[in-house]
């Protein structure tokens, strides 16, 4: 089953499309990063998957559910939003026992510590809220929104403005809520956060879903050249000649070095072919390493 799919969704304010005919599917049990520029729309999606606010067309199902039964299934999902209000007055452990209440849970004390703990804010369960930093503010957000082991999570950038400590426990946690079933939609301008936590990415751009995939395919599909990194033993000045010589019509580009050399070839095909070159010429071959585009050279060749 799909924990989300939407159809042709769309968000107009006047005359502003703010989210445009949007088909997005997202299979149960993934991390899907969802990203995109300030204002592409990512947070007004999620408003509207959420029931927070009103599409202007299009549908959505939600955990199999359309939107008019969304209520009946509110108690399985979870929402981080991108900013997060708490009573100054109430600490985390009181936060937490009201919402849960909300939620018509039935948690134990020893329970909402539990939760405290697993967002890394066991020292401040009674502290008030005012006390909190920006990044425990976060964490405890993070902490309401799995409270009740939703079925469905949506995490609106879960580590901004959170020390880099932290944000490794945070990881940790989305991996652990994600391992016990939960799907997970997150938000971030962090990719190498997203290339690191998501099965699938989609990337929205002006409304727009402007590509989706796996980490793989969009490797694939925006991978333009294939540059190789090789430590090879050492080479006189005669053998690189020959050895730069040697490439011809496979490589668009060749540097070779006394101890390493790069060579970019336009496909990955031709990869078995650089490393028989070096066979052949009887070097020795110590490491070879194909680099791949990041998430962030394929978002950056996107705009
Ligand atoms: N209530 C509203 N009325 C008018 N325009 C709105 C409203 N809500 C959002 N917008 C506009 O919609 C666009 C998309 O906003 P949205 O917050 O969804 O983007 P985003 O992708 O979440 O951005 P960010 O990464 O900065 O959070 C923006 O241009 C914003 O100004």
């Amino acid at each position: 089953m799909e924990a989300l799919q939407t159809h042709q969704l769309t968000k107009t304010y006047g005359k502003k499309i703010v989210v445009d005919s949007v088909d997005l599917h997202i299979p149960e049990g993934t991390i899907f990063g969802f990203l995109g520029k300030n204002g592409a729309g990512k947070s007004t999606f999620i408003n509207m998957v959420t029931g927070l606010i009103k599409p202007s067309s299009g549908s959505f199902e939600v955990l199999g559910q359309p939107e008019k039964r969304l209520e009946s299934i509110q108690k399985e999902i979870g929402v981080l939003p991108d900013y997060s209000t708490f009573y100054d007055d109430l600490t985390a452990y009181h936060h937490l026992n009201y919402f849960q209440k909300l939620v018509k849970q039935s948690l134990s004390k020893q329970d909402i510590i539990h939760v405290l703990t697993q967002v890394g804010l066991e020292d401040a369960v009674h502290v008030k809220v005012k006390k909190y930093s920006f990044g425990m503010k976060k964490k405890l957000g993070i902490a309401q929104s799995i409270i009740h082991q939703p079925k469905l999570l949506f995490l609106d950038e879960p580590t901004s403005g959170v020390d880099a400590n932290a944000v490794l426990n945070i990881h940790a946690l989305i991996k652990e809520i994600a391992a016990q079933g939960t799907t997970i939609l997150l938000t971030s301008h962090n990719l190498n956060e997203v290339e690191k936590l998501c099965d699938e990415i989609a990337i929205m751009n002006k409304g727009s879903i402007q590509t989706q995939g796996t980490m793989k395919q969009l490797r694939e599909q925006y991978q333009q050249d294939i540059v190789i990194h090789i430590h090879h033993r050492s080479l006189s000045e005669k053998e690189q000649v020959h050895l730069q010589t040697s490439f011809t019509e496979l490589v668009e580009k060749i540097q070779i070095e006394e101890t390493s050399s790069e060579i970019i070839v336009a496909s990955k095909e031709y990869i078995p072919h650089v490393n028989k070159q070096f066979v052949r010429q009887d070097i020795d071959v110590f490491r070879l390493e194909v680099e791949e585009p990041s998430l962030e050279e394929i978002f950056l060749n996107l705009e």
